[in-house]
């Protein structure tokens, strides 16, 4: 089973993809990540953003075990991201390492901005996770804070407002919802109501699937 979960900046895709995996025993993509190497390696080679012809490379010489480096958590590293994932051969050069992460055995869940429409669009399960922009914010200040971090709140939230426009305005793979996504708004549930509406989804399309 592939379950394709998308939505905009800090609305939690990440927290479910890695919960929901680990209670359907699959594994799980994160492929922001994927686009915040891209950039963290121009930044570090010191190319702009903008450079297509570096940043394909950068692309095609991705290497999984960097994904783990917290320097792609940071603000920089994700609105570098929102720049390079708008450019269409960087987005072409990561299609193939998504669709076989998906295609694995057991199963996968792959959370971003296009899983649903663009990566699998044959997903079995599709959900599109929102929350307030306001209590995105307010989390992921929380998040920083508690890392040790600074973390201006309204600093996060224009940075949050910003990429989501680039995201969902960009001409390749906008960030919006799948036809068939199921939306999942979380903004009044913590994480585990969260977590147990996404699998009351996941397990209403299965009964319906078997039914027929
Ligand atoms: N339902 C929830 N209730 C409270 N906090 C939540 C909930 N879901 C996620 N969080 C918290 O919100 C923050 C953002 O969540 P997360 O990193 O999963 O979002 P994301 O959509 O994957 O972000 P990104 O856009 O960076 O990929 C984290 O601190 C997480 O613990
Ligand atoms: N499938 C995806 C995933 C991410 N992006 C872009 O990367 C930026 C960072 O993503 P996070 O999930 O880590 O916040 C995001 O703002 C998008 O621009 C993407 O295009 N497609």
């Amino acid at each position: 089973m592939i379950i394709a979960i998308d939505g905009p900046a800090a609305s939690g895709k990440g927290t479910l993809g890695k919960r929901l995996a680990h209670h359907y025993g699959y594994r799980h993509l994160d492929t922001g990540v994927i686009y915040r190497a891209v950039a963290y390696a121009l930044m570090q080679s010191g190319h702009d953003l903008r450079d297509e012809a570096a940043a394909v490379q950068a692309a095609l010489e991705l290497d999984p075990e960097k994904f783990g480096n917290p320097a792609l958590k940071t603000q920089e590293a994700g609105e570098g991201a929102s720049i390079v994932s708008a450019i269409p051969r960087v987005r072409e050069a990561l299609v193939n390492f998504q669709r076989q992460f998906a295609a694995d055995p057991p199963g996968a869940v792959l959370d971003g901005r296009d899983i649903g429409t663009v990566i699998c669009p044959h997903a079995d399960v599709k959900i599109f996770v929102v929350a307030d922009p306001r209590v995105r914010a307010r989390r992921r200040t929380m998040e920083a804070r508690a890392r040790g971090e600074e973390a201006d709140e309204a600093a996060v939230l224009a940075d949050i407002i910003r990429r989501d426009e680039r995201d969902k305005n960009r001409p390749i793979a906008p960030l919006k919802p799948a036809a068939d996504a199921y939306l999942l708004d979380n903004s009044q549930l913590d994480i585990e109501g969260g977590v147990r509406a996404a699998i009351d989804i996941i397990e209403a399309v299965r009964a319906g699937r078997s039914r027929g």
